[in-house]
């Protein structure tokens, strides 16, 4: 399952990784403050339109990216190539942003957004894009988090730790089993993370079990020599009958 796991380490010299080099991610080091993102637009960047031909993807490279960001990102841009890796677009709302199939129920309103993508200002808020490998269950999120995610002076919230982990998690859950929410979600906060630097979210299903997704996750810095976070987490695929209720409830 993780043979392919080794070539995306040695391509992207990150070590630590679940499956990349065993060992590396027990290791738990202080990491200071990095330099502030990198101004500047990158390369083939610009907003592009979802498969309606309207919203904007906000998964795609900004001026906020820091250098670590692009980097990571276009290398991981070069493994969708061979088809196994698959970037996730990323809109403001839900409805464009999870699959097709799963939208028939739900009314599409223009007064809700996804919280990820509640933040106007370029580098602020969340700047995160996810890359899905559909054959090892598991999405990868690149995620840089910007100065309004403030916790502890210059460390990102706890809560924008969680937030990012369960929305990586949940779109792997999705990619496994279509609707389902999040019914626990447990995080070990090991290091802090420095706003404006570039962490990796890496998630994988590990059990399915009937309705019952079981995950786990590990956010860990570029160079897999700082683990910030752990997490495991269980999601329940909606039966149809309840997932209707639910979104009667709330209309
Ligand atoms: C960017 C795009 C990605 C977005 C991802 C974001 C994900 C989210 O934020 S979701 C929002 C947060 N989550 C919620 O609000 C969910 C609130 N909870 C619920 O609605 C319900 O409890 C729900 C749907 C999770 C489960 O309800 P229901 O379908 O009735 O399941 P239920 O029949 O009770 O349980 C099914 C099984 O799961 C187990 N289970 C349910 N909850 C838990 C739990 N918290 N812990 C352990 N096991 C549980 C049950 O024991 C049962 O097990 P078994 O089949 O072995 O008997």
């Amino acid at each position: 399952m993780w043979r392919r796991c080794g070539a995306l380490g040695r391509a992207l010299a990150l070590r630590g990784l679940p499956g990349l080099a065993p060992g590396a991610a027990g290791r738990r080091t202080a990491s200071g403050p990095s330099p502030p993102a990198r101004p500047g637009l990158p390369c083939g960047t610009a907003a592009a339109g979802s498969q309606l031909g309207q919203s904007k993807d906000y998964a795609l490279p900004n001026a906020s990216w820091s250098q670590d960001m692009l980097d990571l990102y276009n290398r991981f841009l070069d493994m969708t190539k061979d088809g196994l890796w698959k970037r996730i677009p990323s809109y403001n709302n839900i409805l464009d942003h999870i699959p097709e199939s799963m939208k028939l129920t739900y009314e599409k309103r223009k007064d809700t957004r996804l919280f990820l993508r509640s933040i106007d200002a370029e580098g602020a808020g969340f700047e995160y894009v996810m890359f899905l490998n559909t054959s090892e269950k598991r999405v990868v999120c690149l995620f840089q988090p910007g100065s309004y995610l403030e916790g502890h002076p210059g460390f990102a919230h706890g809560g924008s730790i969680a937030t990012i982990i369960d929305s990586t998690i949940g779109s792997c859950a999705i990619s496994v089993a279509g609707k389902v929410m999040t019914a626990n979600l447990s995080i070990d906060y090991v290091n802090p993370v420095p706003l404006g630097s570039v962490v990796l979210v890496d998630s994988k299903a590990d059990k399915v079990e009937g309705r019952k997704v079981f995950l786990s996750c590990k956010m860990q810095s570029v160079d897999g020599n700082t683990l910030h976070a752990e997490a495991t987490a269980l999601f329940i695929q909606l039966d149809a009958t309840k997932a209707q209720k639910q979104q009667a409830s709330c209309q």
